[in-house]
């Protein structure tokens, strides 16, 4: 039997401390305000937008939407980051990948003010993550975390296989899962045997955005597998990159696509919009 490991009870709990906060700051006057920059038409990035719109108002979080269009230069990106990071009324900064081709997402997000930077994505963040000092980690990578500890999946030791190399998802959530002692690998493109990986791991972290990627063959009956993907399809519905229904009745467990990673992350980057207003 694979469990189903859901993220919508666990974030939930964390959007009900965020709205007690939320009101709370909202009193003193400093209503929580997060940013989000967007330069692209792409579907799943879209969702995820409109889904922090809804759960942050639903929090009383003010989200605005900054929609820069798909041909935005890097100068206007960089221009608008810079402006946010000196508004005092923003408390929160998101930049959505993907970006226009000739933009880079680690060069641009260098200019989100680190105190505001609450997806991580400054390179200085990811660097702090490394060194185990205090800063926001990207709030995908933390929600992996978030759900391995609330199901106990116990990782000092454990064998990990991320399988993604991104800054904005893979890199930092083989940081975070060395940081608790797991023994991590880190797979990619050019990996040339991804089962051979997969098959010796304790739990498979998988955030390539590939659907039908990781099927029943790549995992054990111990398995843990959480599934980052998230694929807007012909028809508009979202899946992940686990081929779930080959996976489903081998592995030990698994987060299911909608319904898991996704809004434990949205409810991370709420939660750390509070705790840079509270500041
Ligand atoms: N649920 C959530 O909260 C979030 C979901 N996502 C989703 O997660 C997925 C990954 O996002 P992101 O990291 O930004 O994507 P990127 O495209 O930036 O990175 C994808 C990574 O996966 C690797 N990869 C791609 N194909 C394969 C393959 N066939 N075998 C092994 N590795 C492969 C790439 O390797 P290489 O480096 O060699 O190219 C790369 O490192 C997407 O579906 C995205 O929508 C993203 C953020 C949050
Ligand atoms: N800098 C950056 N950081 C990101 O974290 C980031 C990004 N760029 N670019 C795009 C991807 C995509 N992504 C999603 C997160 C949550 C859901 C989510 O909550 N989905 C719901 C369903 C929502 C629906 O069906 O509309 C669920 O999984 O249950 C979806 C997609 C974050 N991304």
């Amino acid at each position: 039997m694979t469990r189903v490991l859901s993220g919508s009870a666990v974030a939930k709990e964390i959007r009900a401390g965020v709205t007690a906060a939320a009101e709370r700051l909202s009193a003193e006057g400093r209503e929580p305000h997060l940013a989000v920059v967007v330069a692209t038409a792409d579907e799943s990035t879209a969702a995820y937008v409109r889904s922090i719109g809804g759960a942050a108002r639903k929090c009383g979080i003010r989200c605005s939407v900054v929609d820069l269009g798909p041909d935005a230069t890097s100068i206007r990106i960089r221009s608008e980051l810079e402006a946010l990071s000196a508004d005092p009324a923003v408390h929160g900064i998101i930049l959505q990948t993907p970006l226009p081709p000739s933009a880079d997402f680690d060069t641009l997000a260098s200019a989100i003010d680190p105190a505001k930077d609450v997806d991580g994505a400054n390179p200085l963040s990811l660097g702090l993550l490394a060194a185990r000092l205090p800063a926001f980690a990207p709030a995908t990578a933390e929600a992996v975390m978030v759900l391995l500890d609330h199901y106990e999946v116990p990782l000092s030791g454990a064998n990990a296989v991320v399988v993604g190399r991104s800054t904005v998802v893979g890199k930092p959530a083989a940081l975070l899962l060395l940081n608790r002692d797991a023994t991590v690998s880190v797979c990619h493109r050019r990996t040339t045997d991804l089962a051979a990986h997969t098959l010796n791991a304790d739990v498979v972290v998988v955030a390539a955005g590939q659907p039908g990627l990781l099927t029943g063959k790549h995992v054990g009956a111990n398995t843990v597998v959480v599934d980052v993907g998230t694929n807007v399809e012909a028809d508009g519905s979202l899946i992940g990159d686990v081929d779930f229904a080959s996976v489903d009745g081998v592995a030990a467990a698994l987060t299911p696509v909608p319904g898991g990673v996704g809004p434990v992350t949205t409810a991370l980057l709420l939660q750390h919009t509070i705790t840079s207003a509270s500041r």
